[in-house]
């Protein structure tokens, strides 16, 4: 199978905090994937080293087997922790940023979506609630047709029935071939739409495999084995 993430001996300091251990990875085309780990544990760290925000200090990140870079970030749609938007754009002003700036947009995407979230293209990002927030840039991410989708933290502050209908929109728009990797919390919600999933505690990966042989072979959902894992 085909990898469209390697990390090959990662390590990451923040001066002399060690962020991330030793971590090699493969991540495959075609598969979604949950990144799962404790408060503080590298997420965050890993996705910002595949998106060329941060360099190793130690090994290589590649993404189709290119190191991160201009051309990486053609194939890589990404949602940040923190939005990059400029508070005073309208949505309508964003849609015309991303058009400009990503060949793979597909702005009827993304108006059918903000149509069905009832979004109003005239509003101003600074306006919006933050679950609103959240639905356009998520929104904005999925309408390019991207390599991979990188989503870091992307529902936390949506209401429970916008979950469902934008994971089920993640699901629908998401084309084969494509892999989507997500760092989230909210285990339950997305276990049952994820293939894969990875867990880090600590800066080093504790766990990688396929969802149903992990929830097999434990005899629990993926959630109780993280509660169960990472007990405080
Ligand atoms: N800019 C920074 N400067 C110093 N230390 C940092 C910085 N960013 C992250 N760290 C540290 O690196 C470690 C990994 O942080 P990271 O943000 O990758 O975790 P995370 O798994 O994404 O956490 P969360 O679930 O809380 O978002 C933590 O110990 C954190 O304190």
């Amino acid at each position: 199978m085909e990898n469209i993430v390697t990390f090959n001996n990662v390590r990451k300091s923040y001066g002399n905090k060690e962020a991330l251990k030793n971590i090699n990875l493969e991540i495959p085309k075609g598969r979604i994937v949950g990144l799962l780990g404790p408060n503080g544990s590298g997420k965050s760290t890993m996705i910002k080293l595949i998106n060329g925000l941060l360099t190793p200090n130690e090994g290589e990140v590649l993404i189709k087997g290119i190191k991160p870079s201009k051309e990486s970030k053609k194939i890589v749609s990404y949602l940040p922790e923190r939005t990059y938007l400029n508070d005073w754009m309208k949505v309508k002003d964003i849609i015309e940023f991303f058009k400009d700036f990503y060949a793979d947009f597909d702005e009827e995407r993304a108006n059918a979506m903000l149509k069905d979230l009832s979004i109003d293209t005239n509003e101003k990002l600074k306006t919006m609630s933050k679950g609103t927030k959240e639905k356009v840039q998520l929104i904005l991410v999925m309408s390019r047709k991207a390599d991979i989708y990188i989503l870091d933290e992307p529902i936390g502050g949506v209401d429970p029935a916008a979950r469902s209908y934008i994971l089920k929109t993640i699901l629908t728009n998401y084309n084969e071939n494509s892999t989507l990797l997500i760092a989230t919390h909210l285990i339950s919600e997305i276990e049952n739409i994820c293939d894969d999933v990875i867990f880090i505690s600590k800066g080093n990966i504790v766990l990688q495999g396929q969802v149903d042989e992990i929830r097999e072979e434990k005899g629990k959902s993926i959630d109780a084995l993280f509660r169960e894992e990472f007990k405080c």
